[in-house]
This record gives C-alpha cells, structure tokens and sequence, in this order.
C-alpha cells in the first residue's frame, strides 16, 4: 500500500537525510521506524503525505506515485499524529476531534457525534472530556485526543511521529496497549516513528531499524531481536531490555498452532524460553518447530515466527498488568 523506491533526500544545505531507502508497507500494516536521533525517520515519514519531497525515487500510494497527487486531496487520505499533538487551544475536545470531518463537508452534528464516538474509542469520556480545553487535560489524555482526532477523518493510511512520546513510561505502555487494541478493529495502514525499540517492538507487525539514512534491517521484532542481520542491529537490539525479556518469556500453549500432519522434527518444551525456541526456529529452514508437552511427551503444537511474535506482545501486556 505504501511503497518506496530507491527514495534518497538530499537537504538544500547538502545533509543527506537518507538514502536509497526501499520497502513497503502492506495495507492493514503498522511498520515501526526505529532509531537514533537524526537518522531520518521523520524525514522518512513526512515523504509520505509530501510535507517533504524526496530528491530521488518515489513514494507510491496504492500503486500511485503521491507526487503527482494534490498534496491536499493526499493528505485527506493520511492521519498524522506528532508528538506535541498540535491541538488547538482555543477548541473544546469535541471540536478539536471534529475538526477534520467538518472541513471536509460532514454536516455538525454528524461530525460531533463521530467525534465523540472516537473519544470513547481511545478511553475517553465525551461528557467529562469532550467541552474541556486541551490546557485541561493530561499530556497522556491530549495524545489520546490527538489519535482520536487522526482517526477521525477515517483515513486508511495513519501517519504517527512519535505519537506517545510526551508522557510518562507508565502512562504511555497503557495508551500503547490500547492503541494495538483499537488498530486490531480498525486495521489501518500505519508508519509509525519512534527511537524507543521496545516501543517498536510491542507495536510494530515489522519494524525498519534505522542506521544513519538506511534501514540496517527491515523484519519482524522477533526476527530483529532473534537474528539481527549487522553488527549495528545487534549493538542497538543488545542494549535494550527486549532481547532479555525473550530470554524470560516461557513458550505456552496459546503461542502455538496446531500440528495438523508430521509436526517437525526440531523441538522445544512448553516452558521453554522464547529465545530458546526462536534460536532453534531460526536454524529450521522449515520456519516452525514443534513444541512438547514436558508431562507427557506429546507434541503440543507447532511454534512458528508469528508465534512467538504474539508471545512477545503477550509478555509486554502482561508486564503492564
Ligand atoms: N530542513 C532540514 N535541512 C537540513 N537538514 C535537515 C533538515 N531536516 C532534517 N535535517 C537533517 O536530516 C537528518 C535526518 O533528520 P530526521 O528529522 O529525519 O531524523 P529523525 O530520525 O526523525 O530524528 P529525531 O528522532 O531526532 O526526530 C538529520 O541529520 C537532520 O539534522
């Protein structure tokens, strides 16, 4: 849905922001950007709803090069959620979610009541929230709005720069969760930057693991924790608390699927480590492994990359709880 071809920018003043730069993001995906300060993430993201426009290649939107698109009519079709969250101070909650639906000719009421349909989506009560100024709000509620606000428009492409990034590790696992909890309903195709890993990892169904203007590697987070593919992705992935926590999450039975016909040969036990059974997955060209029951010796199910994908995100909610 998303695609970009061999897309390098160049700033006037000669920084190349990034380079060469090649991947797609599949509809109903959310693909994290995850890296350094500087290494062009944001760039990235802002050649997609042409705030920026690359020097070389192209960005493709459902098979259409978005250069030769209205960069409004384009933008109608693009959420965008940033950091500062970029509400107006002087409009209600309401009016602030409502604001997009109106400018594009939904009748007032109508866009009021979709708006506050969406406030309650992203956990917030209209009739406590809604006539409240975004100054009256937490950091944590006004992102929430800002989502809310995003989604109003019922883009099918969501744009967001570091969208929890104002609120405290607390705050921001909560509004994380809720918001895989809320994209597993409305399946949106989403680019989403952030410079945390174990953000890119909870969220993203692939993450691109930014070098300096180039993806180093563009996979799975359990392939990307699992089996970095440069030296770079390894020192990134080994100083962040991710890789432990594969090396603390037990296999169980929920991660499996069931093993219809010959389960493979390669095994691991039901308690196992994930990092155990994904280093074991990893050397099985088949890309699944079968999995035990310690009690009675019997095959339990087959674990396979998206298994232990689920694992992981199991592990960070129950991590929350
Ligand atoms: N308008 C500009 N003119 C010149 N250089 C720029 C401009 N905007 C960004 N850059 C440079 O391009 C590079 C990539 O910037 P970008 O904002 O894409 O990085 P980022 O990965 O999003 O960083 P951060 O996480 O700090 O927001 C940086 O070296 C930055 O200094």
């Amino acid at each position: 849905m998303i695609r970009f071809e061999h897309v390098t920018k160049r700033y006037p003043d000669g920084t190349t922001a990034v380079e060469d730069l090649s991947f797609e993001v599949a509809e109903g995906e959310l693909v994290t950007l995850v890296g350094p300060s500087g290494c062009g993430k944001t760039t990235t993201m802002k050649m997609v709803n042409r705030l920026i426009e690359p020097t070389e290649g192209r960005v493709l939107l459902d098979g259409r090069d978005i250069a030769e698109a209205d960069p409004v009519e384009l933008r109608r079709h693009i959420g965008y959620v940033i950091q500062q969250v970029g509400l107006f101070p002087h409009k209600t909650v309401l009016e602030n979610t409502a604001t997009v639906p109106q400018l594009i000719g939904t009748p007032k009421a109508r866009a009021r009541a979709r708006a506050a349909e969406l406030l309650e989506l992203v956990g917030l009560d209209p009739a406590v929230h809604g006539d409240r100024y975004p100054r009256q709000l937490s950091g944590g509620q006004r992102q929430r709005v800002g989502v809310a606000r995003a989604l109003a428009a019922d883009p099918p492409v969501l744009l967001m720069d570091e969208p929890f990034g104002a609120v405290d590790p607390v705050v921001r696992e909560r509004l994380q969760n809720e918001f895989l909890a809320l994209q597993q309903s409305v399946r949106k195709t989403i680019l989403l930057v952030t410079h945390d890993l174990e953000e890119a990892v909870r969220l993203g169904d692939r993450i691109a693991v930014y070098g300096s203007g180039t993806i180093e590697q563009f996979a799975t987070p359990a392939e990307v924790l699992g089996a970095p593919a440069t030296p770079y992705v390894a020192s990134f992935v080994g100083a962040d608390r991710g890789l432990k926590r594969l090396a603390v999450t037990p296999v169980e039975p929920a991660d499996l699927e069931p093993a219809d016909g010959a389960a493979p040969a390669a095994s691991v036990e039901l308690g196992a480590s994930l990092r155990q059974a994904l280093a074991l997955l990893l050397q099985e060209d088949a890309g699944r492994i079968a999995v035990t029951d310690p009690a009675t010796g019997a095959v339990a199910g087959v674990l396979t990359p998206q298994g232990v994908h689920r694992a992981l995100r199991r592990a960070h909610r129950r991590d929350d709880a």
